[in-house]
């Protein structure tokens, strides 16, 4: 079997197309076994307003205090969470809800508490829970929050969640599924980039808000030896005729090494 993590972004949830699952569902049938990270970005904020808070982001990281956790757990797990697993159970593709944090699945620290407040990247992925649900032929569907060694909930960026469980997993491919069909120049798809093009786009302002920690991810995912790493769109068909549609990241020499 073959692994592939698919990071959902909570820009699509809502609107992923037939076509999408029917994508996952090709994909089974060629051997592919897969895990789910999600996001809910989107959701986190529409509940945040509604309790008279302003978000407030630093490079793409959502500051979060004691209040705001709570929200971010109560929509992440609550609320995107069910809305894919349903999604995934109504195209017959077995799923089962996760929150991170659960059995201290995903263990983290935080990278910086007095500027940031809760946020964590990922130090530590259980995969021995992944797998064992993974051979009852199920998808595990994962919140982005993980847990300290000492028990403190963290509010992870969904797209660094996915990097860490694909590294973790040692994954043969990692999609990152967004509401665009890659990554965009002047309006065009770019088919492939490199580590440069990537870092010049995110210079020149051409790769903005949500797509930096995407792409950072990707290229981080990448050197880590995921021979695939690719940004999709989940509202159409993503692999079709053997290929998948959308921007892949390569090395340098336009090659995986
Ligand atoms: N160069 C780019 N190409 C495509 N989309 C881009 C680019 N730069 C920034 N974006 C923005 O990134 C968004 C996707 O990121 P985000 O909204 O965080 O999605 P998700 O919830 O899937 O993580 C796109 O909808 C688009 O507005
Ligand atoms: C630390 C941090 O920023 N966490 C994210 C987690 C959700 C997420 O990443 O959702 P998307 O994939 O929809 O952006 C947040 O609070 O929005």
């Amino acid at each position: 079997m073959k692994t592939l993590v698919i990071k959902c972004g909570g820009s699509i949830i809502d609107e992923l197309s037939d076509a999408f699952f029917e994508s996952i569902k090709e994909l089974q049938s060629r051997g592919w076994q897969m895990v789910f990270v999600h996001g809910g970005g989107p959701d986190i904020n529409a509940m945040l307003e509604q309790s008279n808070i302003t978000p407030i982001f630093e490079n793409g990281l959502r500051k979060t205090t004691t209040e705001v956790m709570e929200i971010v757990e109560l929509m992440l797990a609550g609320k995107s969470n069910r809305s894919l697993v349903h999604k995934l159970e109504s195209h017959d593709i077995k799923a089962i809800g996760l929150n991170g944090s659960d059995g201290k699945m995903l263990i983290g620290s935080y990278i910086n508490e007095s500027a940031l407040g809760a946020v964590g990247e990922i130090e530590q992925v259980d995969t021995d829970l992944l797998e064992m649900i993974l051979q009852k032929g199920i998808c595990p569907v994962l919140t982005p929050i993980s847990i300290t060694e000492s028990g403190q909930k963290l509010n992870v960026n969904a797209d660094m969640a996915a990097g860490a469980v694909a590294k973790a997993l040692g994954a043969q491919m990692c999609l990152f599924v967004t509401d665009v069909k890659g990554v965009l120049k002047e309006g065009s798809l770019l088919s492939q980039l490199t580590a440069t093009e990537t870092k010049e786009m995110i210079k020149e302002g051409t790769i903005y808000g949500g797509m930096i920690p995407k792409v950072t991810t990707a290229l981080s995912v990448l050197e880590k030896s995921i021979p695939e790493v690719m940004i999709v769109s989940g509202k159409s068909c993503f692999y079709e005729n053997n290929d998948f549609i959308g921007t892949k990241f390569v090395t340098q020499e336009g090659v995986y090494q």
